[in-house]
């Protein structure tokens, strides 16, 4: 009987799930194994919603990928759809989820570091092997240099942060563009850099409102005070950062009452950042994550997450150079480090931005 493997896509999405997609099936069906396609998550797999992914192609004819996944290897978002799901999260849920796998070859979960954790939990509490890819616009999850998603993330908020540039400077103002990440400031440090912004805030920095308030009014006063030349400043505040951005703006605004002309603005990108067609190096990472992942469940692995050119010690190399498998436990542990400033990763982004401070004025 042919090998089936099933595939989901969980947590929030991100561009570049859908090429992943489109490999994995089309990995698989080289190698005769049917995939099918969960819909919704982990809700979706307590519930048995399978969808067929592969097709013989025509009587009797070889496996190929469905039509629809060709096309939509392009598009952001996810054909399968994805939730957040409460009822997994209980041994009762992922008893349900367990017992929809049990004829099947093995499961890849494409999604965040949440889940992961659910990926983690169920891999232990079933024989199907458990494969995850990761993939989130935070860039939030251990043992990858990069997710899925994250390249295309950033490409938008740039461009978002050079079109509002082009309408500050025509009128000197101070713009403060929030971007997503609510436990982990990397977007937004990362933009802030290719942005060419003069400040970035973000929730590993552990700086408090009062400090905030006086670095971005010196900051504003410094580059926008009659006389000077500069035409816009542009601040970067990642979502993690307590304060609101519009209670920030006014609060600024309100400390700049005496400088004529020059006002602050608030803008928050959202889920904006979340969509839109994948970049050349998020399709490229899915395709060969998708790979790794297909041959790992193949084998019987599980338990484990293929990374992107990871530099954590450890993880079991293979055929591709940048491409490990990591066990599960370890990316997890790595991901708790990221997010609780201990890992050598965080503290790396946040001396580097330390270091950069000449340049982004704060
Ligand atoms: N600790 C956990 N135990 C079991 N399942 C979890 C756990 N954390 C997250 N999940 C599952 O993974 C889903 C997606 O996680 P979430 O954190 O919302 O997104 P992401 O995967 O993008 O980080 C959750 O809705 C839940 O079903
Ligand atoms: O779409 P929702 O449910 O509002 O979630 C918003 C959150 O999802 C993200 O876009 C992605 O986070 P996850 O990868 O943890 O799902 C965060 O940056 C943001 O805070």
């Amino acid at each position: 009987m042919a090998r089936t493997l099933a595939v989901m896509t969980s947590g929030g999405d991100s561009p570049g799930m859908n090429t992943a997609l489109r490999a994995l099936v089309r990995v698989a069906a080289v190698r005769g194994v049917r995939v099918l396609g969960v819909e919704f998550g982990y809700e979706g797999l307590m519930e048995g919603r399978f969808r067929e992914l592969t097709r013989p192609d025509g009587e009797g004819g070889p496996l190929v990928p469905e039509p629809e996944l060709d096309a939509s290897g392009q598009l952001g978002g996810t054909i399968l759809g994805s939730a957040r799901s409460q009822r997994f999260m209980t041994p009762e849920g992922r008893a349900d989820a367990a017992r929809r796998l049990e004829d099947l070859s093995g499961l890849v979960v494409i999604g965040g570091n949440g889940s992961l954790t659910g990926a983690h939990l169920l891999a232990r509490e079933c024989k199907t092997p458990i494969v995850g890819i990761p993939a989130s616009i935070d860039n939030d999850i251990g043992c990858s240099a990069s997710a899925i998603g994250v390249d295309t993330a950033l490409n938008t908020i740039v461009e978002a942060c050079d079109r509002i540039s082009d309408t500050a400077r025509a009128h000197r103002r101070a713009f403060i563009v929030e971007v997503m990440g609510r436990h982990c400031g990397y977007l937004a440090m990362a933009a802030a850099v290719s942005a060419g912004a003069d400040a970035v805030l973000f929730r590993e920095q552990g700086r408090g409102e009062a400090d905030i308030l006086q670095a971005l009014e010196d900051l504003v006063r410094r580059n926008l005070a009659e006389g000077r030349t500069k035409r816009r400043v542009l601040v970067l505040k990642a979502e993690g950062v307590e304060l609101p951005t519009p209670l920030l703006v006014s609060r600024l605004q309100e400390r700049l009452k005496d400088l004529k002309g020059v006002e602050a603005r608030g803008m928050v990108l959202g889920h904006l950042v979340r969509g839109g067609s994948p970049t050349h190096h998020d399709r490229m990472i899915a395709g060969r994550l998708a790979f790794a992942a297909v041959e790992a469940a193949l084998e019987g692995a599980t338990d484990l997450m293929v990374g992107w050119q990871s530099t954590v010690p450890g993880g079991q190399t293979t055929p591709d150079p940048y491409v490990k498998r990591y066990p599960l436990e370890q990316v997890l542990a790595e991901t708790a480090a990221l997010l609780d400033g201990s890992s050598p990763v965080t503290q790396r982004r946040v001396r580097m931005m330390e270091s950069v401070q000449g340049v982004l004025a704060l």
